[in-house]
């Protein structure tokens, strides 16, 4: 908004004199930003008499290029332009959309004007930053990041002072600033509401932008009144699929009482009284109800899940039958995963990079896409490599590409690399304490140069890519031994983040919850009593990936009907490691647990105590013979069960290294984790 009123052109210029004789502006009578201006173009050294100074504008391929970079904010853009210009049509202007350095990216204007305009290189691929053109909208609202009117002779250059301008900034969900929209006109056509039209129009393409289908896992579209949902006057919080914060317009900030600054340590449950999983599950079931709900603060909204949410398409393939993970419900998640992924958003959105560090199996990739899928970078790839898993010889050029005929056995076409296929995305490199030191130097040169030599090439090639790195290894006592590059250890530990321990985990009963309704998602599977302090007191040594594994052979084993988890459900090895087998769980779980003969015998029976021991011998004697294997085919267990219930013995016993369990199990250590991610 303007503070003082448009001055007559000869008190602007007589102001501008003063400044540019004095090197002062005149703060009184003069729009106190316009004098700023002023100041900031008089102190770039520009003349504000002839024409302007700036070589900066791009040729036709450069032109190009900055149009792709801006693909996503001119095919947002173009649509309301076109709106906004008939709107002003024949009243001697146009709409101009400039980059965020002020490149004039797109123009539509009325041709008389447009033939004045190009006279001052008002056409696509000038630039019109303010140090190089002066006070002029686009360049002063790309300075202030701030809306502004410029008329006449407020322009800096005068060649610019039969121009009127209005511009505003554009912004992305995240705060940052991707452009600016402006309509200049003659000066004698100003219009008073032209700056209120500009903001209004880039109010439309920052909620275009947040709306794109799929960009966020949840879109919530809200407003005082019910009236005021989809209108251009609504709020628009985008959020991941746990409740945290990935973006804002600024009709949202302005609703709750937020800055973009506030966003990226926010979460639902911090600004609303209703819980996510509440809202969530009454929306995907019936879709477009408003709900009405209040913030924190008191005050109280109307609300809507957009149509254009992730979390509708994952819905709507749980109801056509197809499993969906469901391990991001928000409101039991482990307190210290949930800080962890909380700062690891923050400092992965300034592009420096993470290192997970925690025991195998206890979810870092997970937690990785998580970091990956609540960045602006969501839509793009993200690329993970097991660095422990591809044997040595191959990992150069998995990672680095190659091109065609570069070694035999290559793809004929050669192949991109894994780097490259993170490009504009996340890069995941998993047990990175396993990279052979050879490579290791590569990596590191990657990293400072910010490009990939494919093997057998000798040109490099750009990549941008945000880095997540994770080993279970201690990394410092791999530099100290001399088998990590120090180097690299620094350039990859932007902040080193631990993640916990299955048995350290607060949210134990809410995973078993999720990662069941993952194997068995039309059916709520609930444990027998006793089942879950069991299982929540044993150490766990494999982690998550451990606990999925038995609970995957748990519901593989109920009957069709079954929705309860028993004794007879888990493996035997697990039995016996839950000291259900030993005889102590028997003695200490007398009267509470009680085992169903059925699975083992066929029998209906739910035995005592007594007939526990009894069932459990029946099983020893009945069920199975001398190699621990049952002896009746209808019981005999999948190949693929007895293979994950040995890795998970095997890994129990070694305590979660890797490397010894597939010793002690006679494979690789590729091929052992190849069967861990089965
Ligand atoms: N919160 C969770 N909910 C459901 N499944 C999970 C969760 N966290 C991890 N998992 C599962 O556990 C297994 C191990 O997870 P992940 O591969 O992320 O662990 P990791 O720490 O990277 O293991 P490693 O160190 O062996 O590479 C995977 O099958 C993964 O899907």
């Amino acid at each position: 908004m303007r503070q003082h009123a448009i001055l007559p052109a000869p008190h602007l210029k007589h102001a501008r004199q003063q400044l540019l004789e004095r090197g002062i502006a005149p703060q009184t009578s003069i729009d106190k930003r316009i004098a700023d201006s002023w100041q900031r173009s008089h102190q770039a050294g520009l003349p504000h008499y002839g024409g302007s100074p700036c070589a900066d504008n791009l040729d036709a391929i450069s032109l190009n290029r900055a149009r792709q970079r801006n693909y996503e904010l001119i095919r947002h853009s173009q649509p309301i332009i076109d709106f906004l210009f008939e709107q002003v049509k024949q009243s001697q202007s146009m709409v101009v959309l400039a980059d965020a350095q002020g490149v004039l990216m797109h123009t539509v204007g009325d041709l008389d004007f447009l033939s004045k305009a190009e006279r001052v290189a008002l056409r696509c691929g000038a630039t019109w930053a303010e140090q190089q053109r002066g006070t002029n909208a686009i360049g002063t609202a790309l300075a202030e990041c701030n809306e502004i009117e410029v008329h006449g002779a407020e322009h800096y250059l005068e060649t610019n002072e039969f121009l009127t301008c209005a511009a505003a900034p554009i912004l992305s969900a995240q705060g940052n600033l991707l452009g600016i929209l402006d309509i200049s006109g003659d000066h004698r056509s100003r219009q008073a509401h032209t700056l209120g039209l500009v903001s209004t129009a880039v109010q439309m393409i920052e909620n275009s932008m947040v709306l794109s289908p799929d960009r966020y896992p949840i879109v919530l579209q809200f407003h005082a009144q019910a009236a005021g949902i989809a209108s251009v006057a609504q709020g628009i919080l985008a959020l991941s699929e746990d409740g945290f914060v990935l973006g804002a317009n600024r009709r949202a900030l302005h609703l709750l009482g937020l800055r973009f600054a506030d966003l990226s340590r926010l979460h639902w449950s911090q600004m609303f009284d209703l819980k996510l999983e509440e809202f969530l599950s009454q929306q995907t079931r019936r879709f477009a109800t408003l709900v009405q709900f209040h913030t924190r603060l008191g005050k109280s909204f109307f609300a809507q899940l957009h149509p254009h949410s992730q979390v509708l398409r994952t819905a709507a393939q749980q109801y056509s039958g197809k499993v969906i993970p469901a391990h991001s419900s928000s409101s039991h998640v482990d307190p210290q995963w949930q800080e962890s992924l909380a700062k690891g958003r923050r400092v992965f959105e300034r592009d420096i990079p993470l290192l997970l560090s925690g025991e195998s199996g206890v979810g870092k990739e997970v937690f990785a896409k998580q970091v990956h899928t609540g960045s602006t970078r969501q839509a793009r790839h993200f690329a993970a490599v097991n660095c422990a898993a591809i044997p040595e010889h191959l990992i150069e050029a998995e990672l680095f590409g190659y091109v065609p005929g570069a070694f035999t056995g290559a793809l004929k076409q050669g192949s991109p690399g894994r780097i490259r296929e993170a490009d504009g995305g996340t890069l995941f490199l998993d047990e990175i304490g396993d990279m052979p030191l050879s490579l290791q130097t590569r990596l590191l040169r990657v990293l400072q140069e910010r490009t990939v030599m494919p093997v057998g090439s000798g040109s490099a090639v750009p990549v941008d890519f945000r880095l997540i790195c994770a080993s279970h290894q201690n990394l410092r006592e791999k530099v100290k031994l001399g088998q990590f590059r120090e180097d690299l250890f620094y350039r990859i530990n932007g902040l080193q983040l631990q993640l916990p321990a299955l048995r350290d985990r607060t949210d134990f009963a809410a995973l078993c919850a999720s990662i069941l309704h993952e194997f068995s998602p039309q059916l709520t599977i609930t444990f027998a009593p006793q089942i879950m302090q069991t299982l929540q007191s044993y150490s766990w040594p494999g982690n998550v990936r451990q606990l999925r594994h038995c609970l995957r052979t748990a519901t593989a084993l109920l009957d069709d009907e079954e929705t309860q988890i028993e004794w007879q459900h888990f493996a035997q090895d697990m039995l016996t490691e839950f000291g259900v087998l030993s005889g102590e769980h028997e003695r200490d779980q007398a009267v509470t647990l009680p085992i169903k003969q059925k699975s083992f015998n066929h029998g209906e029976a739910t035995s005592t105590l007594e007939q526990n021991e009894l069932a459990i011998g029946d099983v020893r004697a009945n069920g199975f013979g001398a190699n621990g294997l049952p002896s009746q085919f209808d019981d005999f267990p999948k190949l693929k069960t007895l293979s994950a219930q040995a890795i998970e013995h095997a890994l129990r016993l070694t305590e979660g290294n890797v490397s010894e369990a597939a010793r002690r199990l006679g494979v690789s250590r590729q091929t052992l984790y190849r069967k861990m991610r089965e």
